[in-house]
């Protein structure tokens, strides 16, 4: 199954720069560790804004949800989920 999940960060104001360095390394971990399994296809940023646009392929929305709340800046991010099917005049067969 693919989702197309766009995040926008949200950081908080009172954060320390150590922090936030802390939180965005093992960000980096994270999501790598989820683009080296296969199952986070595509993870692009969004010009100009602290925000991704993804691609995962995932079994079902309970994985989907696993691998997103796994995030550590989860509780951060607004998070916007859309299901994605074939379309009928695409010419690729395959969509990934
Ligand atoms: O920087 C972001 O967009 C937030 C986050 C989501 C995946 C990742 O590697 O970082």
């Amino acid at each position: 199954m693919l989702y197309l999940v766009e995040m926008d960060v949200n950081i908080p104001e009172s954060w320390s720069e150590e922090k936030l360095q802390d939180y965005i390394t093992r960000e980096k971990a994270c999501s790598q560790g989820h683009q080296k399994s296969g199952k986070w296809v595509y993870l692009w940023r969004v010009a100009g804004k602290y925000s991704n646009v993804s691609v995962l392929d995932v079994e079902s929305p309970d994985e989907l949800h696993q691998i997103i709340s796994s995030l550590p800046l989860f509780p951060y991010m607004d998070i916007n989920v859309k299901s994605l099917c074939k379309h009928p005049n695409a010419i690729r067969e395959t969509m990934i």
